[in-house]
């Protein structure tokens, strides 16, 4: 965090003496004391964007003093993720805004999307722009690409690595999904996490199932802190070794009441290690709130009040090494306090951030993205044909089954054939499936069981950055993907020789630079429309998105071919198209 300069040091010492107007006083104020459960009277003084004086006495004002009676709120500390993802279909700027608006005046985010696309200075330079926004923005470092595609992976240079640790804005390392390769002693891996370890920062570990041993291992190897837990018992483990563990509510794993119930279910739940995140779900997931509709979610399991607010303020705060200057309403901090009805209705009337109350309805800045490195997908020198998505037959097909939306376990099976292809007239529940890049020089075929049943669906955005497309009529499937290459990236479902369903993503083929509202609407008429057609995970945009990410098990698509995690191999090989 920036300090003062000695001035206005001593203006705020000043300020907080009651000698010196404040230029803010928040009279009749009943916060709530998040260091201590209770709840407080008093007056709140401040000297700019801080906090300078609380209690009960009035403070020093002038005609310059905007002076705010909270008589009818109940005031409560800006709430922190601690775990953000800024791409999922949203853009930084967007999700920023929106979440600021449900009270979130702290995020933590991953920088996966400018790693892989912005050269370091277009990376920083964004960093540092956005430190002008209302919300105060920190950034973790991340080891792995989790894309299989080596283009991609040699565009995060070790020097890279640590020039990203040493940024003052960069609080943490990781998520390491690839966990397993650093443990196994792949030399990069190995050579990024001792540079983690180094840095001193915070390191997010990434590992579900892993048993206390795997846990000893990344915990010596530095990790202070993992969110992958989806049962109370793996909370357990990963407190009882000293690690922090957060607690999860994501459109994939929406296991924070199951976690909580387990909890509350110990003699003691030791609180204070434990913080809450939504991990980047995709716009629908997020009508009900975000940060906010986490405390919901404690509240309505019973968790007491105190603790549903400290996981998200003062928790996180201390974890980073932030609580001097974020987490609480106290002398010192940041004024980022929310206004609420009670304490039973979390999501906040009005917002304070940076001492500033923050404007409702107000729109999320506009930026040229291309100056921070973040371009659109060029326009495509080629036209798939319905050929192209015909999969050659063979025995004992490794069919990727669905086992949720995002897990794919490998099924192999001798499909009916017709004229040398796989033929799955008699199959309603498998989807031709193609992985194809945005040049369109090789394609990588498969077979998906467990999607449901649609014509054609073809979507840019995926981990690795290429072209998913899936569906049952390869004519179909053609168009989708040309029609995606002619929005510049995005998504497109046909149907009956239609558009059913599109939504450009113009920013890197992932990103939209609509607001958050629209973007809400727009996801969940997605979501409605593949339900209808029989798709019964929890989230299908995660689905188009992890469908080529190697952390996930097993079958995964990849420029190579179909690749199986379990055995570390390409068990069908990527074709060229020119
Ligand atoms: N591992 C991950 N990478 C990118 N986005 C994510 N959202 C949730 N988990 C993610």
């Amino acid at each position: 965090m920036k300090k003062l300069s000695e001035q206005k040091w001593n203006d705020f010492v000043e300020v907080s003496l009651l000698k010196k107007a404040a230029t803010t006083w928040i009279k009749n104020a009943n916060y709530f004391n998040i260091y201590t459960g209770e709840m407080m009277e008093g007056n709140i003084a401040l000297f700019e964007d801080r906090i300078a004086y609380v209690g009960g006495k009035e403070p020093k004002v002038d005609e310059s003093t905007i002076v705010i009676d909270a008589a009818d709120y109940t005031l409560v500390p800006g709430y922190i993720e601690p775990h953000s993802h800024p791409f999922q279909i949203y853009n930084p700027l967007t999700w920023i805004d929106y979440s600021l608006s449900r009270g979130t005046t702290t995020m933590m985010h991953d920088s996966l999307l400018f790693f892989l696309n912005a050269p370091q200075e277009q990376m920083e330079r964004f960093f540092q722009d956005l430190q002008d926004s209302p919300v105060k923005n920190f950034w973790w470092a991340r080891l792995d690409s989790q894309t299989p595609s080596p283009e991609l992976e040699a565009r995060v240079p070790i020097q890279r690595t640590l020039q990203t640790l040493e940024h003052p804005q960069v609080i943490q390392a990781g998520e390491l999904t690839a966990f397993k390769r650093m443990l196994d002693g792949e030399p990069l891996l190995r050579e990024r996490m001792f540079l983690a370890y180094q840095s001193g920062k915070r390191i997010e570990a990434h590992n579900p199932g892993s048993s206390v041993e795997t846990l000893n291992a990344m915990m010596a190897a530095g990790a202070t802190c993992c969110h992958e837990s989806i049962t109370t018992e793996e909370v357990m483990r990963r407190l009882r070794l000293g690690l922090y563990a957060t607690l999860r509510n994501s459109s994939i794993r929406p296991d924070l009441p199951e976690l909580l119930q387990g909890l509350l279910k110990l003699e003691r739940v030791p609180w204070d290690r434990l913080m809450m995140t939504t991990d980047g779900s995709p716009p629908f997931f997020y009508e009900q709130g975000t940060v906010d509709r986490l405390i919901h979610i404690a509240l309505d399991c019973g968790v007491p009040v105190w603790e549903a607010y400290r996981m998200v303020t003062l928790n996180p705060a201390v974890y980073y090494g932030l609580d001097p200057d974020l987490g609480g309403i106290a002398p010192g901090r940041v004024a980022d306090i929310l206004f609420l009805e009670d304490l039973h209705h979390p999501t906040p009337v009005q917002v304070m951030a940076n001492g500033k109350l923050v404007e409702k309805d107000r729109s999320a800045a506009q930026i040229d993205w291309s100056s921070y490195g973040i371009l659109g997908v060029p326009a495509a020198d080629w036209k798939a044909e319905a050929d192209w998505f015909h999969v050659a037959a063979r025995e004992d097909f490794p069919v990727g089954e669905m086992m949720n939306a995002v897990i794919i376990r490998q099924r192999d099976e001798t499909l009916p054939v017709n004229d040398g292809a796989i033929d799955l007239t008699d199959k309603p529940d498998y989807l031709y499936v193609a992985l194809l890049d945005r040049a369109g020089t090789w394609i990588t075929r498969g077979i998906v069981k467990g999607f449901g049943n649609v014509e054609a669906l073809a979507s840019t955005y995926t981990v690795s950055q290429d072209l998913f497309v899936l569906g049952r009529n390869p004519e179909e499937m053609a168009a989708a993907a040309n029609r995606v290459m002619e929005m510049g990236g995005g998504i497109c479902l046909r149907e009956n020789k239609e558009s059913l369903f599109e939504l450009p993503l113009p920013l890197l083929g992932g990103m939209s630079e609509k607001g958050m509202a629209e973007l809400i609407d727009e996801t969940s008429q997605f979501l409605r429309l593949l339900q209808e057609r029989g798709y019964q995970h929890e989230d299908p945009i995660y689905s188009l998105f992890f469908f080529t990410a190697i952390h996930l098990p097993v079958i995964r698509f990849t420029q190579d071919g179909i690749y199986s995690t379990k055995q570390n191999k390409i068990l069908v090989p990527s074709q060229r198209l020119r």
